[in-house]
């Protein structure tokens, strides 16, 4: 194993490898990265910044680069991003309709929630639709087990069943360290992984149980490390002692809904099912006769809730597309503007 694969990489005998490092962290145009073996702190190429044409075009955590390093010094220059496999986008600040992106290549997302709260399903499910819209595997971690009755975790993990279909739901405590094993079969080494979740639910404290043990387990294979891995936290993205990476970065709180279409189908499968049954194929499920979603409403076999939240997400990624129209028009209107300046330009001196 080379020691690129130990950060998740996957061989590829069509890149030169030598080349290749992963964005741990990026912070004002510095970019420290890894190639598996050393770290370098990386900036970007003037034509990389050159070709570059939205901030979706610029590297993020987890993203691997192709660079061209500076052994001695521990520094690199980024020329390029290889494609990604997927991507946690935000909405820039400042810019209304551009897309930032926070995270990428990310493999499992979790989606933690703190059982010594009311759990807000419907955040859950904002979450679920986020994780299928990047492209990664969603579980749902419920937090602080220690604090909660047998009663309250059996019927918090029943009540995100129903929201969070087909998905894993893991209660853990990190102080008893109960469901931390159970996690990490949802975390295997060489995957990248990220924590959803609001502030509080036990994001950070997760992140040293994880080391914790590991670290005390581990140490005799790695006391030689200079590198001093294991004692490093404040990175973005964190390399477990279980050979897994683990992202938690601030701005995975502000993420936003993009284009879900088939994102909203995986996460309301239920819904888009009970659709199928309904008499016309265009129903919008309010007052037409046949209508199979108002017939669950009625029966209770779908919650009002769920029902509200999926149209509310709907609306949201309706008003996502309009923006994006909008601005692919008003982009495509600044081009020809400039292409006629030029040509004017061209004109005057001919
Ligand atoms: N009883 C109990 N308390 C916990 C557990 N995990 C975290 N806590 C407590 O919950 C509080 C918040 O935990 P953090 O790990 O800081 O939460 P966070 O999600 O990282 O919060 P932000 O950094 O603000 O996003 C702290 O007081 C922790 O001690 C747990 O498993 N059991
Ligand atoms: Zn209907």
């Amino acid at each position: 194993m080379n020691n690129l694969e130990s950060l998740g990489w996957k061989t590829d005998s069509t890149i030169n490898e030598e080349s290749v490092a992963r964005v741990l962290t990026v912070q004002k145009g510095i970019y420290r990265i890894s190639d598996g073996e050393l770290e370098y702190l990386a900036t970007l190429s003037g034509k990389f910044i050159n070709n570059a044409q939205s901030s979706l075009d610029f590297p993020a955590v987890g993203d691997w680069v192709e660079v061209q390093k500076l052994v001695d010094e521990k520094k690199a220059i980024i020329n390029g991003i290889l494609p990604r496999k997927s991507q946690f986008t935000r909405q820039a600040a400042g810019n209304k309709t551009e897309a930032q992106i926070v995270a990428a290549n990310i493999d499992i997302v979790f989606i933690v929630n703190s059982l010594n709260h009311d759990l807000n399903l419907r955040r859950i499910e904002r979450y679920v639709l986020l994780a299928y819209e990047s492209g990664a595997t969603p579980v749902v971690v419920l937090t602080k087990k220690d604090e909660a009755s047998t009663e309250v975790i059996e019927e918090a993990i029943a009540s995100v069943h129903e929201v969070a279909i087909g998905i894993p739901v893991v209660a853990i405590s990190s102080i008893t360290r109960e469901g931390i094993d159970e996690l990490l079969t949802y975390l295997p080494a060489f995957k990248t992984g990220a924590l959803l979740g609001s502030s509080g639910v036990g994001k950070s404290t997760l992140i040293n149980a994880l080391f914790e043990r590991e670290v005390q387990e581990t140490k005799s294979i790695r006391e030689d490390d200079s590198k001093g891995r294991h004692t490093t936290t404040h990175r973005e993205m964190f390399l477990l002692p279980t050979g897994a990476m683990l992202i938690d970065t601030p701005g995975m709180r502000e993420l936003q809904l993009w284009e879900g279409e088939s994102a909203m189908e995986a996460t309301f499968q239920d819904i888009e099912q009970l659709e199928d049954g309904c008499r016309f194929s265009d129903c919008k499920h309010s007052t037409e006769p046949g209508c199979r979603v108002q017939e669950a409403l009625a029966e209770g076999e779908l919650s009002e809730e769920r029902f509200q939240s999926y149209r509310k997400l709907q609306r949201e990624l309706a008003f996502e597309r309009r923006k994006q129209d909008m601005k692919a028009k008003l982009e495509e209107k600044s081009k020809w503007k400039k292409i006629s300046k030029h040509q004017k330009k061209h004109y005057k001196y001919k």
